[in-house]
């Protein structure tokens, strides 16, 4: 992405996005957006955890070409960052997830599409155009047919990978969400499911397709989480976020080998919500093609790691593998520096989610174009002041760790 003076004085920086964005978004969307799980600490930790380390810089290196790509599914991509996959963008502005299809399309950026988007998979392609690469993330759902559907139209649709994601075997407690008894509005839908071109295929009764309505989904998974095992039956109904995603029985042997067989060779099975070392080593044993070490934006189990502190261990566990695959990071990316920083504790990329939903209820395409932008400018900025021209340069060395007294240690 070139640099460009163009700037949205109104708009600097990504904390000014988020206030902005917050002033045109509905109470429910905000809460929706914004909040984590429970108290809200490993989402505040996924940021703050960034200003342990700081930033050692070199002089005296010819700056003059910052190259700030990097490759990712065969495909040149302007910095070492993609959109992550976040659920019902259509929340945020009317043209939902294809607004953010054409911003990454023009800035030169992946986009990983959420299974829970307002848009089918097919247009978001579409918007995206054959060479663009995109990443379908995955609820993989305890009655599989439907999850099966999905992929072979991602794989139809030319998608370069599945996301799966394996952090929510039950859904985090959002006490917003509960609060404000989340629903969609009557104008928006999931649109990868419930079609009525799926029809034919699902044996679900006139009443299951009925439009989903998320407040009962909702109380049906609180009350799925609370039941006993015996008591346990795959949800049934209409396809929602609350009562489909979050899937208690998923295990690494069956699931992942099942997945693979599906997607292979023409889509890639990436992990997404690895926080271990022991996970990133079963991750490996079992074959998948990618990790990222994620913890939902800190919208799962409060309490947990701060990604960035989860980071270092996954990476050694899979520079111990003789295959070596990529290790990515997403939660709590702010600032370029922070994408730097990543990137010197051993990240091969990184995704970031929450910014870009506020790009897009701030000005829709044109917001989405603005927050990468942002990001964009302040990475090159950092790796020119930082002294390093490639991103593959970006190490350790350009990194110290502050301990709680402010003592500082090399890594
Ligand atoms: C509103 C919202 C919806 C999300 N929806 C999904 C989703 O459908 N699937 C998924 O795997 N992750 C989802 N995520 C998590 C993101 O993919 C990503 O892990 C997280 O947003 C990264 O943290 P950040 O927002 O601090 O950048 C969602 C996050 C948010 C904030
Ligand atoms: C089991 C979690 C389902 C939530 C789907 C959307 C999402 O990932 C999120 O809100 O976070």
């Amino acid at each position: 992405m070139a640099t460009s003076n163009a700037h949205d004085l109104d708009c600097l920086t990504i904390a000014e996005l988020e206030k902005l964005a917050a002033e045109r978004m509905d109470k429910q969307t905000r809460d929706y957006y914004n909040e984590g799980a429970d108290h809200g600490s490993t989402l505040a930790e996924n940021m703050s955890a960034y200003q342990k380390y700081r930033i050692r810089p070199r002089v005296l290196r010819d700056v003059s070409s910052v190259n700030t790509s990097v490759s990712i599914f065969d495909y040149t991509n302007s910095i070492p960052l993609g959109v992550a996959p976040t659920a019902m963008q259509g929340l945020a502005h009317p043209d939902g997830e294809l607004a953010t299809a054409r911003a990454c399309k023009n800035t030169g950026i992946v986009m990983g599409l959420s299974s829970f988007s307002t848009t089918s998979l097919e247009d978001v392609k579409g918007a995206l155009g054959p060479g663009h690469p995109a990443a379908l993330q995955l609820y993989l759902f305890e009655e599989r047919e439907e999850s099966k559907r999905l992929i072979q139209r991602a794989k139809k649709a030319g998608y370069k990978a599945v996301f799966l994601t394996v952090d929510t075997p039950v859904l985090g407690r959002r006490n917003l969400e509960i609060r404000n008894q989340f629903k969609l509005p009557k104008h928006l839908k999931v649109a990868n499911f419930n079609r009525d071109e799926d029809a034919h295929h699902s044996a679900d009764s006139k009443e299951d397709k009925k439009k989903p309505d998320e407040e009962t989904g909702a109380n049906q998974s609180r009350k799925r989480t609370q039941d006993s095992d015996s008591k346990r039956t795959p949800p049934k109904g209409p396809i929602t976020f609350h009562t489909h995603a979050p899937n208690p029985t998923l295990v690494w042997e069956r699931d992942i080998a099942w997945l693979k067989e599906i997607c292979h060779p023409e889509m890639q099975v990436w992990v997404k919500g690895i926080a271990t070392a022991e996970d990133a080593l079963l991750a490996c044993h079992h074959g998948v093609d990618g990790i990222v070490v994620s913890n939902h934006g800190g919208r799962q189990l409060n309490g947990a790691l701060a990604t960035i502190d989860a980071l270092p261990e996954v990476v050694e566990a899979v520079r111990s593998q003789s295959k070596k695959i990529p290790v990515h990071v997403d939660g709590g990316i702010r600032h370029g520096t922070d994408v730097f920083k990543a990137l010197a504790l051993g990240a091969d990329f990184v995704w970031v989610g929450r910014p870009v939903l506020w790009g897009l209820a701030y000005k829709g395409q044109e917001g989405v174009e603005l927050c990468l932008k942002l990001l964009s400018d302040e990475v090159r900025l950092c790796m020119g002041l930082a002294g390093v021209t490639k991103v593959e340069d970006i190490g350790k060395e350009y990194l110290v760790k502050l301990d709680r007294s402010g003592f500082m240690s090399r890594l």
